[in-house]
């Protein structure tokens, strides 16, 4: 990309400027400049990137973009949303590398990384590469690097598609993503939209605020691509209404559907049948009526990116899960233990609906919410743990830079409506009081981390909930720890 047609698509003409000079990079990270790259300074929630513009100057910036008007040392242009022009810059950048693949973006508060995961394998039984980029990790050309964010930041995406020889690409797009424009420059031939329920009102406010971020996945979709809407959501109704601008196929099991959801049997078989009455029968590998949810809307778009019937329902039998969702143990007693990564009210009714279904006894949960994150969701959640609960303990997650003992006097705070929960700060000592409570046909939720590492070094100095889980699993043979 040369620097003066950066110039010339923002419209600022620098007569004298050669018209030679390549920019070899751009990045909205001082500390990520290189010699010859163009800096972006953006304005963030944490710090204001053009204070670090002398740095970037310092690092091999030959050229800077802004919000703020500033005399330079280098050629710098004054833009009015400097997180737009990035993402519009790196698409060009990378020479718009989002045509070289097919892209089936996916939002919605829950089940984007399953969504995801299953459209992942069934592309794959079908013989075609792909590739994900999403919570738990990136996966390129086979290969996988770690995640910082859900949809990473808009020059990531394009380096990541443009790296990419895959067939397919899957991005879980998250409403932070669509607001802060790193989204930019996607053509989408397939957008799902799954459900929306009360998260993230630290960030966008308002649910319908939330609601209007994630709306904005259609206008990434492709003149001819296709909008997939579950309908059995009450803001999914709403979306596919509102869409007259695109093709929009809905799912559900009443209402205006163009594909509707039968459940056959309570192991969650599902039928998907056409308007044309083309039907599929499958069934779903994960438990719980929301895994319903996101079986039929994964089978949907292998429907619509031309996988067989024969292969998605074959396809669905060789699932293997998804990290740290609905991971399933046993202690010796016959306790049920489940890892799994919810952190809203809705997904924890869900589970712990499933418990129920499936005849659970006495169900117990641990779980902690996030630092810094939506704190209004909070008490929904002790509500629905202590209401299908026998007994549940809050305990740390991740902390995200606050103060431990804030954190800790917050979860007291929530307790004293109810008579069936406590506090027990440290996440392994709670994992395992619930270990040893857990009796035959009972079930134990440990929620909230799914496979993500801990940040904290806990009594039993394990990594993760699951390493935690391995380790009782150990003592129990060692007879005790
Ligand atoms: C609140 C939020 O969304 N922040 C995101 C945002 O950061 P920001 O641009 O505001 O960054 P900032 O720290 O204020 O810095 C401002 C600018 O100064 C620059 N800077 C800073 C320091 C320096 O020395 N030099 C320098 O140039 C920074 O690079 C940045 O360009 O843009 C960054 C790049 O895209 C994101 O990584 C970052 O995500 C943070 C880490 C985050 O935690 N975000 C969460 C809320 C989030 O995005 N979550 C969703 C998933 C939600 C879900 O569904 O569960 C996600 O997509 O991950
Ligand atoms: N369709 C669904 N509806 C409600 N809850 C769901 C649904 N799918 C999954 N869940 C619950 O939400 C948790 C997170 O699921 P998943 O990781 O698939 O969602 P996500 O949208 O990717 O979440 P995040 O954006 O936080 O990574 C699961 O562990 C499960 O408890």
């Amino acid at each position: 990309m040369k620097l003066f047609d950066v110039f010339h698509l923002l419209q600022t003409d620098l007569k004298e400027m050669d018209h030679e000079i390549e920019v070899s990079g751009l990045t909205s990270d001082s500390r990520k400049v290189k010699q010859g790259y163009l800096f972006i300074a953006i304005a963030g929630f944490e710090n204001d990137g053009h204070k670090y513009i002398e740095e970037a100057i310092k690092n091999g910036a030959i050229a800077v973009i802004g919000e703020k008007r500033l005399l330079l040392s280098v050629p710098y242009i004054q833009v009015r949303n400097s997180r737009k022009t990035l993402g519009k810059l790196a698409s060009i950048f990378y020479s718009h590398p989002s045509k070289k693949h097919r892209l089936i973006g996916i939002t919605g508060t829950n089940g984007k990384t399953t969504t995801a995961y299953l459209i992942h394998h069934l592309l794959k039984e079908a013989g075609f590469s792909c590739g994900m980029i999403g919570t738990v990790e990136n996966k390129i050309n086979n290969h996988t690097k770690k995640a910082k964010n859900t949809t990473p930041d808009a020059v990531e995406i394009q380096s990541l598609l443009d790296e990419s020889m895959d067939d397919f690409i899957i991005l879980e797009i998250s409403s932070h993503a669509l607001h802060q424009h790193r989204t930019e420059g996607l053509q989408l031939d397939i957008a799902v939209f799954t459900n929306l329920t009360h998260d993230h009102m630290d960030y966008h406010h308002t649910i319908e605020e939330y609601y209007n971020e994630k709306k904005k996945i259609f206008s990434l979709l492709k003149e001819e691509g296709v909008g997939l809407v579950n309908i059995e959501d009450t803001w999914g109704e709403k979306i596919a209404r509102e869409q007259v601008h695109h093709k929009i196929k809905t799912i559900g099991t009443a209402g205006d559907y163009d594909l509707q959801l039968t459940v056959k049997d309570a192991r969650y078989q599902l039928k998907l049948t056409s308007v044309e009455r083309e039907s599929i029968v499958a069934e779903s590998p994960l438990p719980g009526k929301h895994n319903l949810y996101n079986t039929a809307i994964a089978i949907a778009a292998c429907l619509e990116a031309g996988i067989s019937k024969e292969v998605i329902t074959q396809g669905l039998k060789n699932f293997r899960g998804v990290p740290g969702r609905w991971e399933k143990f046993h202690n010796r007693k016959g306790a049920v233990f489940i890892i799994d990564y919810a952190h809203t009210e809705d997904a924890l009714r869900y589970l712990l609906q499933t418990a129920k279904e499936n005849s659970a006894k006495k169900i117990y949960m641990v779980f902690g919410f996030r630092g810094k994150r939506d704190k209004s969701k909070r008490v929904k959640m002790v509500k629905v743990a202590s209401t299908y609960c026998q007994q549940f303990i809050l305990t740390s997650d991740d902390i995200n830079g606050e103060s431990k003992s804030v954190v800790e006097e917050e979860l007291y705070h929530l307790i004293p409506p109810y008579n069936n929960g406590e506090v027990m700060m440290d996440r392994t000592l709670a994992i395992k009081t619930m270990w040893e409570k857990g009796g035959s046909g009972d079930w134990v939720f440990i929620i909230g981390k799914g496979s993500e590492n801990y940040q904290d070094i806990f009594h039993l100095q394990t990594k993760n909930d699951i390493e935690t889980i391995h380790y009782l699993i150990e003592c129990e043979k060692d007879e005790g720890c």
